[in-house]
């Protein structure tokens, strides 16, 4: 097989509305952000196949016929079920059933490489995303392996063109992206509902319902604010919990997710209208009132954490309204800024919660999805990571 290298990369997401109640049937609105992880993967012929993952310390080397016995129990298998997973667990010497980042990054890693590769390799992953906070790290890992083993063996074409310094996929090759995206996040996440891996391939603002992908073509420019807690959680283990929940208290739960539900399509209306008529400060006010009553309906749905209770209660006292993002459990919220919240509150309320140990800055979003780069597209910082190993 000849093998291209490549260079990949897919952005992060925030879920404006729907996280949870998405995985459970309910409308989710997403926007990708303009953080972004890369992937460099390069052919090697010396029969290694290595991975070196700095943002989790992770960096692991196989001998290529170490794997080849694997392969042919996946092909075996052909589907991705807890048996398949054992056998992966068994192969890395993890039987206890540990979720920790390393384990779950390597198992996403050789679920995506044996299932489309097969040769010698060396990737290389660097994320400008906080890991494991929220904002969709594990999908853009995803979404990136993804792409580099469809690419580098020809599955899909390479979109560079000469005088161009990024390229992007067609639509049925970011749906086959997407698709084996959705594995990885399946291994690292358990039961995922696929709006982050969708948002890491597309990029822009979603709308997303039981699997149906809609781009919002027109949304107006939104300012927000983004906070890292930094208090660590698993996407996969509060997604367990919330199912826990509503299986214990259906009939007061599955009115809570429909609430969401309503908050997800009223928000997807309001940003609408804000595109198509003069924007109000009534167009602020309902999206502020969205944003709490869902943060409600989140610690309502046991994903809330005191940190975030903290964020929320320090943007309040500076007139702003904020919600958890992603899982939550801590990890990040968002928080809207209104077209006339000047720089002193801005400045001001930063700084509160950099106080409270939190990371904070402004982020622009609805950056593009997932792209393949000439090496010099990427800021040089970057390609100093990558290429270290
Ligand atoms: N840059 C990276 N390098 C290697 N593994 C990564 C990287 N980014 C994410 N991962 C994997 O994804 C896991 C984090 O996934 P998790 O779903 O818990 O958080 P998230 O995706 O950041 O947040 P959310 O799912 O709530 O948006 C890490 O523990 C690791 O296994
Ligand atoms: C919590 C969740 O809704 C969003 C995580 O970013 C999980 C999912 O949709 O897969
Ligand atoms: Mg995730």
């Amino acid at each position: 097989m000849e093998v291209r290298d490549c260079l990949i990369s897919a952005p992060g997401k925030a879920i404006l509305h729907g996280e949870h109640a998405v995985v459970h049937g309910k409308v989710a609105l997403a926007v990708s952000l303009n953080l972004r992880t890369y992937l460099q993967l390069k052919a090697r012929s010396d029969g290694k196949v290595c991975i070196n993952l700095p943002n989790i310390d992770t960096f692991v080397c196989w001998e290529l016929s170490e794997l080849k016995q694997l392969t042919s129990f996946l092909r075996e298998m052909q589907r991705l079920d807890a048996e398949l997973v054992k056998r992966l667990r068994e192969f890395i010497g993890v039987t206890n059933g540990n979720l920790d980042s390393s384990t779950s990054a390597i198992l996403a890693f050789l679920y995506i490489y044996l299932s489309l590769f097969g040769s010698g390799l060396t990737v290389s992953v660097w994320s400008e995303l906080p890991t494991g906070a929220g904002l969709g790290s594990s999908a853009a890992y995803s979404v990136c392996l993804a792409a580099a083993f469809l690419c580098a063996t020809g599955n899909i074409p390479t979109p560079l063109k000469e005088w161009e310094q990024t390229g992007r996929w067609c639509q049925e090759d970011l749906e086959l992206i997407n698709s084996w995206a959705f594995q990885g996040e399946k291994i690292i996440h358990g039961n995922p509902s696929g709006v982050d891996n969708a948002v890491g391939t597309w990029g822009g603002m979603l709308r997303f319902l039981a699997g149906k992908i809609i781009p919002l073509s027109r949304v107006p420019l939104l300012r927000i604010l983004l906070t890292n807690t930094k208090v660590p959680r698993s996407t996969k283990v509060l997604v367990a919990r919330v199912k826990d929940k509503i299986n214990k208290f259906p009939s007061i739960m599955i009115p809570v997710l429909d609430s969401v539900d309503a908050i997800s399509c009223t928000c997807e209306k309001v940003l609408t209208e804000m595109t198509c008529e003069p924007i109000t400060g009534d167009h602020y006010n309902i999206l502020e009132e969205l944003i709490d009553i869902n943060q409600h309906h989140l610690n309502v749905i046991g994903v809330g954490h005191p940190s975030l209770d903290t964020l929320c209660q320090v943007t309040a006292a500076r007139g702003l309204h904020s919600k958890l993002t992603g899982a939550g459990g801590g990890g990040c919220g968002i928080t809207l800024l209104r077209p006339e919240t000047d720089s002193t509150t801005v400045q001001g309320t930063m700084k509160d919660l950099r106080d409270c140990g939190y990371d904070c800055w402004e982020t622009s979003i609805g950056g593009p999805g997932v792209q393949q780069h000439f090496p010099s597209s990427v800021k040089e910082e970057i390609m100093e990571v990558l290429n270290r190993y």
